[in-house]
């Protein structure tokens, strides 16, 4: 157990695929909560932060969306392995510290180690939600299929096996993200209020 100056009040944990939406749905959470409520944690930042280091690659490269990313992530995906394996609370960890907000959105779990992580550090408080789309509207995001990838536990390490608290919708003809964020944003809300 971490010994932390603040306790969350609320923890989302979002999940999904690849171009799902986990960054637009968590960017719109943090815009309608403020900086002050809420902070948006990216497990795959310490991960990059880390792996850039080690292989003397540019780290805004591999935060940003473009190519770059991509032609590194079978092989980051990898080495994130290798050190979740050590140590499966590593990037969790290290992508919590500092974070002195009531709510906190993690925008990308990929394992059910991510999420065990979460349950057993904040069980009162972490709620796990799903980011959901069709692979036509993935595809009309830029997604393609990558053998490697999307076949593997990063992307598909949490397809079964949870029960997830909400699930998303991030689809042009599914209700607007502001109504199913809905009881989201009031349990956040309350969370913050309580604090
Ligand atoms: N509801 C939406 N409306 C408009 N653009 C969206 C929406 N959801 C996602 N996008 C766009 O699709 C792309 C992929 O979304 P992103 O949030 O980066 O996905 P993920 O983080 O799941 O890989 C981004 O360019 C993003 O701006
Ligand atoms: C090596 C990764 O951490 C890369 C994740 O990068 P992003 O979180 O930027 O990915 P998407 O939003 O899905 O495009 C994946 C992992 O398995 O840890």
């Amino acid at each position: 157990m971490e010994v932390r100056l603040s306790e969350p009040k609320l923890v989302l944990v979002f999940s999904g695929k690849r171009k799902s939406g986990k960054d637009y749905v968590t960017d719109l959470i943090h815009r309608r909560l403020g900086p002050d409520v809420c902070c948006v944690l990216r497990l795959s930042g310490p991960l990059k932060q880390q792996y850039a280091q080690e292989h003397g690659l540019d780290l805004d490269q591999l935060l940003g969306t473009g190519l770059y990313k991509e032609q590194h992530r079978a092989d980051m995906i990898h080495w994130g392995e290798t050190r979740r394996c050590q140590d499966p609370g590593f990037f969790c960890r290290l992508a919590t510290r500092g974070a002195r907000q009531p709510v906190w959105v993690v925008s990308d779990a990929r394992r059910l180690s991510d999420l065990q992580w979460f349950w057993s550090e904040f069980p009162q408080q972490t709620r796990s939600v799903r980011v959901q789309c069709s692979e036509k509207t993935r595809r009309e995001r830029g997604w393609s299929f990558t053998t490697g990838v999307d076949d593997a536990e990063s992307e598909c390490g949490l397809d079964s096996g949870v029960e997830f608290d909400w699930m998303i919708t991030n689809e042009a003809d599914a209700p607007s993200l502001d109504e199913q964020l809905q009881p989201i944003l009031k349990l956040a809300k309350e969370a913050a209020d309580n604090h």
